[in-house]
Formats: structure tokens, sequence, C-alpha cells
């Protein structure tokens, strides 16, 4: 069996009073392409920040590639590319398109970008069709093209763990054709793929395995729905599981290093 990259025991994260995520036990193992699959609310983001020490952890444990998330030293992020969902804040900053793909290569105390950083992020935002608009400021640009630059962001690092949050949301066809190419070849060369997703779209076929959050815990670990399944809202995903044990029940910006 291949190494888990992510493991998950039993965890439950609380915001004071609330209880969001409970009883999460599940693990990635190297090369998987795992989609994350729920309702709105029921604790897909707070799953993956948790992963990513991100979120309080109020029971239970994670490790990653072996490192327990409460050792964040230990963790070697600079293996990880993490795409956030939307995130607006940073839309203000005078930065440019191309010194935010540049500071992906920063981290684990690495504070400058290391030789050959400026031709490697060009590349990263032509993989994302954004050439051409690497010197201007993302203050500027559309949601969809910051999207893209978070992208890039965390594809110049070439990591062995890519976990996107909504990846495909406000971005056109042509775009998401671009980023699952780029996904494909970091898989072909051993990368695993975590991607929270609420439209199976162009991950038709290219994932191994779904995991489904109802209300703040896993309803479903296992095939993921069927191609002819385009859509992972509640009931679709209900729908478009074939065996009934398997079946789930009714379905009841944080920018982390760079
Ligand atoms: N920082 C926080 N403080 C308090 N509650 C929070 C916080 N972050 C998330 N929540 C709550 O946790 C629940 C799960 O949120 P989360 O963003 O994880 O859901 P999600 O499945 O990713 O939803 P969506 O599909 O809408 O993105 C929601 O009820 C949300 O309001």
């Amino acid at each position: 069996m291949s190494d888990p990259v992510l493991l998950v025991d039993d965890l439950t994260v609380a915001y004071g009073p609330a209880t969001i995520l409970h009883d999460v036990t599940t693990t990635v193992t190297s090369g998987e392409v795992v989609a994350v699959l729920g309702a709105n609310g029921s604790g897909k983001s707070t799953l993956i920040k948790a992963c990513l020490g991100l979120a309080p952890v109020t029971h239970g444990e994670i490790y990653l590639f072996g490192a327990p998330i409460t050792k964040p030293a230990q963790v070697p992020f600079d293996r990880i590319g993490y795409v956030p969902q939307r995130a607006a804040a940073i839309s203000e900053t005078p930065t440019t398109a191309l010194e935010v793909v540049m500071s992906g290569m920063i981290g684990n105390w690495r504070l400058r970008p290391p030789r050959g950083a400026k031709a490697r992020a060009m590349e990263a935002l032509e993989q994302v069709n954004l050439a051409d608009r690497a010197h201007h400021p993302i203050r500027v640009f559309s949601g969809g093209q910051l999207q893209r630059t978070l992208i890039a962001r965390a594809l110049v690092r070439t990591p062995e763990l890519v976990i996107l949050d909504e990846p495909l949301s406000g971005i056109d066809a042509h775009s998401q054709e671009l980023l699952l190419g780029s996904l494909h070849q970091l898989h072909d060369a051993g990368a695993t793929i975590i991607v929270i997703l609420h439209e199976i779209g162009p991950f038709n076929g290219f994932l191994d395995r779904s995991i489904v959050l109802a209300q703040g815990s896993i309803s479903h670990d296992g095939a993921p729905p069927e191609p002819h399944g385009h859509h992972a809202s509640d009931s679709h995903v209900h729908q478009h599981y074939p065996h009934g044990d398997d079946a789930p029940p009714a379905l009841a910006p944080d920018l982390s290093w760079g």
C-alpha cells in the first residue's frame, strides 16, 4: 500500500460552541485524486483548512506526510500547493500577478524565491493563460483572473500534494481545461490531488475517490459519482451512487503561506 499523504483520525473542529466537523476519519494515499463533496455548509472548506493547520482542531489528529499538524515546523509545506476558495482580500494590494506567483516558491523558512523563480513563475502564468497580464497589479483583476493567479501560485512549486478549494468556480471553460491539463501533468508525475467541488464537470473520469460530507461528518468515502452525474450537490450525489450500501444518506480567503 502507498504511503499516506494525509491521515485524519477522529477529527472534531469547533468554533466556540458550534461543532463544524465531528468523527472525521480518512486517509489519502500517494497518487490518489480525491474529491471532497457535500452541500453548502457541510464542512468541506473547514476540513481542508484543518488539514493545513488553518482551523482549530478540537479533538483528533491530522498528519501530513507523516508529520503532525500540531507541529507545523515539521510539516513540509513546501511540498504542498494550496488554492484557497476565492480570496477577495488580497485583490486590494498593489502586487503584480508575477509577484504573487513567485511568492508560491517561498516557504518553510525560505524568504527569497530560488534561482530561476521568475522564469518558472512566467511558465505557471502561461499554464493558466495569464502570461500577458504578468506585470499587472492583481487589484485590477477579475475574480476569475485572480483565481487563476492563485492556481498558478500553487502549481509553481511543483507540489507533491495539491489541495484546491472549488478551483473551477468563476473560471471560463478554456481556463478550466488548462487547469485540468496542469493537474493531469502533476498527477502523472506522482502528485496527490484533493479537490473540493460543487460540479464534477471536467474532473469526470479523473477522480479515484470521493469523500462526501453531510452536516460535518463523512457520509460516503469511496467511489466517485458516476460519469453522467455532473452535479456534486446533495441530491445528485445521492442519485448517482451505484451501490445502495455505499450511497450517502440525503445530504444534509485564507492565504496561509506563500
Ligand atoms: N471561522 C468560522 N467561525 C465560525 N463558523 C465557521 C467558520 N468557518 C466556517 N464556519 C461555519 O462552518 C460551517 C461549514 O463551513 P464550510 O465553509 O466548511 O462549509 P463548506 O462545505 O465548505 O460550504 P460551501 O460549499 O458553501 O463552501 C458553516 O456553517 C460555516 O458558517
